[in-house]
């Protein structure tokens, strides 16, 4: 059950201990409570309120990022100095309860290389099918439109535990799109279903929406049959700060996970009998494990922190998309096109709509349409780099639309306008993540380091030149009036580029998996924290690299195998 104070808890001893009720948290604590046996205590650092609109209206979503369930960290983006936010979702659900809905699996070249990266097959396209298969239950969309044609029934789930779905209501701008699909010889060719391994070219996205509501983790594997079970136990506004080792001359062996409640006033602490599975993403994870003495030795000490264990790879090869927001003006006086300057109006209107039917235009996630696209691969820049992309079937570039993204863009001109951005999946610039200081609660500093790389510089300028094709296409011919972006010359794009691009949000690696055995990596392929015992991390820090996706369907994957590996390893 769910409760909100520590004294409500009968016990101080569980077998395993989750730290984080995000993507991978929430799977864990349910596949792990289907053994009655088993005693889980999960520990959420945010809320939960059940009818949330801010959380379950899908329209909405753009409203979450710097609100009271967004973590508010402030990241070095990289470029021209300058700094920006990271959205992280505190809140039980994590990201889920506030990430853009997408659902995308990355390619099947994206997992094969994660088995070969790791040695471990089990990490492939083929084996991570099950899987796929666990956390996928594809339902129809919120208008129940005939969705033939939109995707490939072959390639997708019905019976797992989170809901996918296409698009609820249709904007003028699919059309174009897919319209721009249909022209033979096209550039950007229509794709049945870019979740069945293959993703280039345009096609229906789909959303973890169910019955035009949100379906975050805690909606799924934490609803209410399963946060009913007698051996789950959920506890909120628990901020964990350290994870404790179990004795004091047994270093290497974790067993306490230490949090508090009332922002470091007092500090409690739990025992994990069997795991501690830290789940807080790729931010606080990697931070937790510096607070516990988990990391670079030299520089924990210069914090003043007593290192318990050298793992310089902590914090190290954090690895974010890079979006550069383009908007264009749009030749339309239908509302439900664009992001309009009517849109708070609106809002309201729509939001009756959705409370009384759960349809209209807040049904849908943050992309109704995707475009994913590689750059021209014959490119000069390949002689003096390798491609940061999986391989031939990947994309290096997303074209993320938007029409009826109420908020999301500060309206840069009085006229109705769309977006088509383009979003760089696999870049080659990493970053990294360090405390800022020994205090257990202050923020770490982030440095995304985006575009650092010449290939990433490259990447994104193509992207817009793509985009510019794209949007040149016959079908917007009388619907596009302008492009906001005037720089055309390659010095002109990296300029606008520098000042403008943002995160992706789809930051992984900070805690990467690497062989058993490797001098790189903080995990092991069975995601078990290297040269410890006790503690796994299961969350997309341990994604070595970034898949060309957003990332939530490739951590519900990680999490699910992930409990099986952890009721193997205990014969649960
Ligand atoms: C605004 C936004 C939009 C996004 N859009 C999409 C999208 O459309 N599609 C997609 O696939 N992906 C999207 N993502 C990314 C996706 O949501 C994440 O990749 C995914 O949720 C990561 O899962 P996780 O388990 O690693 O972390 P999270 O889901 O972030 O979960 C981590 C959990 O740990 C908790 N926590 C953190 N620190 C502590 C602590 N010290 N003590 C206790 N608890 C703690 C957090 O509160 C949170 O609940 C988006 C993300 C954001 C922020």
């Amino acid at each position: 059950k769910i409760i909100e104070h520590a004294g409500d808890l009968n016990t101080q001893s569980f077998d395993f201990v989750v730290i984080g009720g995000g993507a991978a948290g929430n799977v864990i604590a349910n596949r792990l409570t289907e053994n009655a046996d088993v005693s889980v205590l999960l520990l959420e650092a945010g809320g939960f309120d059940e009818d949330d609109l801010l959380v379950n209206v899908p329209g909405f979503f753009f409203n979450t990022m710097g609100s009271r369930l967004d973590w508010n960290y402030t990241a070095q983006i990289g470029q021209n100095n300058r700094t920006g936010p990271l959205t992280r979702g505190f809140v039980l659900g994590g990201s889920t309860a506030i990430n853009g809905m997408v659902y995308t699996r990355g390619t099947s070249e994206d997992w094969d290389r994660y088995a070969d990266l790791t040695g471990d097959s089990g990490w492939s396209w083929d084996s991570v099918q099950p899987y796929i298969r666990k956390n996928e239950r594809f339902t129809p969309p919120a208008d129940n439109h005939n969705t033939s044609g939109q995707f490939d029934p072959a390639v997708h789930g019905f019976n797992g535990i989170n809901s996918v779905t296409l698009f609820g209501f249709l904007h003028h701008l699919d059309e174009l799109i897919i319209e721009t699909s249909q022209i033979p010889e096209t550039e950007f060719p229509f794709n049945l279903d870019q979740n069945s391994g293959h993703q280039l070219g345009i096609g229906w996205s789909q959303s973890t929406i169910f019955n035009g509501t949100r379906s975050s983790s805690a909606a799924s594997y934490l609803a209410p049959p399963f946060r009913q079970r007698p051996n789950l136990h959920i506890l909120l506004h628990a901020y964990v700060t350290r994870i404790l080792p179990a004795t004091t001359n047994q270093s290497h062996s974790f067993s306490g996970v230490e949090f508090t409640q009332d922002a470091g006033e007092t500090l409690q602490v739990v025992t994990a009998t069997k795991e501690v599975i830290l789940s807080a993403g790729t931010i606080a994870s990697p931070q937790i494990l510096l607070n516990s003495g988990i990391g670079d030795s030299e520089s924990l000490s210069e914090l003043g922190i007593s290192p318990l264990l050298h793992l310089p790879s902590v914090g190290q090869n954090l690895t974010e998309q890079a979006l550069l927001a383009y908007i264009w003006v749009v030749n339309s006086t239908d509302p439900r096109d664009f992001a309009g300057p009517n849109a708070t109006a609106l809002t309201a209107e729509y939001l009756e709509q959705w409370k009384e039917t759960r349809t209209g235009p807040l049904v849908n996630g943050g992309l109704t349409t995707n475009c994913f696209l590689r750059l021209p691969d014959n490119a000069s820049i390949f002689e003096s780099f390798e491609d940061p992309s999986a391989g031939p079937n990947t994309a290096r570039i997303e074209v993320v639309f938007s029409s009826s993204d109420i908020g999301m863009f500060t309206v840069p001109t009085p006229d109705n306008f769309i977006g088509a951005s383009p979003n760089l999946l696999t870049p080659a610039s990493r970053g990294f993540l360090t405390l800022n200081t020994s205090n257990l609660l202050d923020h770490p500093l982030i440095n995304l380091n985006l575009l650092s790389s010449e290939f990433d510089m490259f990447a994104m300028r193509e992207g817009v030149r793509s985009v510019r094709r794209l949007m040149e296409a016959p079908p917007f011919q009388g619907f596009i009036l302008q492009s906001t972006i005037n720089a055309t010359t390659d010095e002109e794009l990296d300029e606008y580029i520098r000042e403008n691009v943002v995160a992706g949000l789809h930051p992984v690696g900070t805690a990467s998996m690497s062989p058993k055995g490797a001098d790189w990596g903080v995990v092991d392929p069975d995601l078990k924290l290297k040269g410890a015992e006790g503690i796994r991390v299961v969350d997309a820090s341990v994604l070595p690299l970034v898949p060309a996706a957003h990332t939530q369907a490739p951590v519900y994957i990680v999490a699910e195998r992930a409990a099986d590996l952890i009721k193997a390893a205990w014969y649960l």
